[in-house]
C-alpha cells in the first residue's frame, strides 16, 4: 500500500503573499486528512517563504491529534538564522513520525536534486543517528534518473537511513516524451537497488494526477508519495478533498 502525504506549502505562499492568516495551512491540512490523506508533509524554508515555524508546531499538532504521519522535510545543514531555528532544532521540538533530509540550497527555487553520498555519507551519518534517536523514521532524498554510478542510492543505508525518497522531478520533466519508458526503467531500477540495500521507497516532487498512476505501476515498492504543487494546484478547479479523493483512487488503482 502507497500512502499520500499532501504538501501544504503551497497553501503557506498564497496565505504569505497577503501577509495574514489566510488561506489557513492547518484548516487545509484538515481538509486534506479528512478526505482520506495518511499524512501531511511541509519543508520549512529558511528564508521563510512559505511554512514558518510556527506552523510546523501547529501541524504537529494537528497530526498528534489524527494519529497520522508528520513528515518533515528540510536541509539539516543549512543555519538557523531570525525566524527559523535550523532543521534539526525543529524536529527536536516536534519530534517527526519522518524526517526527510534534503541537500537544497537558499538560492533554489525548489528541490532539485538528492544527496551524493559517496561524498555526503560520513556528514550525514551522525545527523542521522541524532534525528533516529528523537524518534524519526529517517527518509534521504535521492536522485534516481543518474547512472548506479553516479547516484550510489544504496549507500543511504550506509547513513542509517530507513528510507530515500526519489526526486522524481526528471520523471515528471520525461512524461509522456519519448524518453519516458527509459527514465521509468531508472526510477524502477534505483527503486529495486534500495529495496535490495534494506532500504524503504518514498517518492516525491512533482508528481500529479496526469504522472502518478503510471509511475507507481511501474516502481511498485513506492511506500509514500507526498505529493503538494500539483495537488494545490489541481484543488483552485476541482476542490481540496475531491482532489485528495482523486489521488487515493489513483493509489489504489494501481495497487
Ligand atoms: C523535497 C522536495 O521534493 C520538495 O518538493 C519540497 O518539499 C517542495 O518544496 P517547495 O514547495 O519549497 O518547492
Ligand atoms: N517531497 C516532495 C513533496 O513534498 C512535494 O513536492 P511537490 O509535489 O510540491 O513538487
Amino acid at each position: 500500500m502507497t500512502v499520500l502525504s499532501v504538501n501544504v506549502n503551497k497553501i503557506a505562499v498564497l496565505r504569505n503573499s497577503r501577509g495574514g492568516a489566510e488561506p489557513d495551512v492547518v484548516r487545509a491540512a484538515r481538509t486534506c486528512l479528512d478526505a482520506g490523506a495518511h499524512g501531511i508533509t511541509v519543508h520549512p524554508r529558511p528564508d521563510a517563504r512559505h511554512i514558518r515555524a510556527d506552523d510546523v508546531l501547529a501541524l504537529a499538532a494537528l497530526t498528534r491529534e489524527y494519529g497520522v504521519e508528520f513528515n518533515l522535510e528540510g536541509n539539516p545543514f543549512a543555519p538557523p538564522r531570525p525566524g527559523y531555528p535550523g532543521f534539526l532544532a525543529l524536529c527536536e521540538q516536534v519530534r517527526p513520525a519522518q524526517a526527510t533530509l534534503v541537500p537544497d540550497s537558499d538560492a533554489q527555487l525548489t528541490s532539485d536534486h538528492g544527496f551524493d553520498f559517496a561524498r555526503d555519507a560520513d556528514a550525514l551519518s551522525p545527523l542521522v543517528a541524532s534525528l533516529k534517536a528523537l524518534g524519526c523514521r529517517i527518509s534521504l532524498f535521492a536522485d534516481a534518473h543518474l547512472d548506479p554510478g553516479r547516484c550510489s542510492i544504496a549507500r543511504a543505508a550506509d547513513c542509517g537511513a530507513d528510507r530515500v525518497e526519489l526526486y522524481t522531478g526528471p520523471y515528471a520533466e520525461s512524461f509522456a516524451c519519448p524518453d519516458g519508458a527509459a527514465m521509468l526503467q531508472r526510477f524502477a531500477a534505483a527503486a529495486a537497488r534500495a529495496r535490495a540495500a534494506g532500504l524503504g521507497v518514498n517518492a516525491g516532487h512533482d508528481l500529479s494526477q496526469d504522472n502518478l498512476g503510471a509511475f507507481l505501476a511501474a516502481v511498485p515498492e513506492v511506500m509514500e508519495v507526498s505529493i503538494g504543487h500539483a495537488l494545490i494546484g489541481e484543488a483552485l478547479y476541482e476542490g481540496l478533498a475531491t482532489t485528495v479523493r482523486r489521488y487515493l483512487d489513483i493509489i489504489a488503482g494501481t495497487r
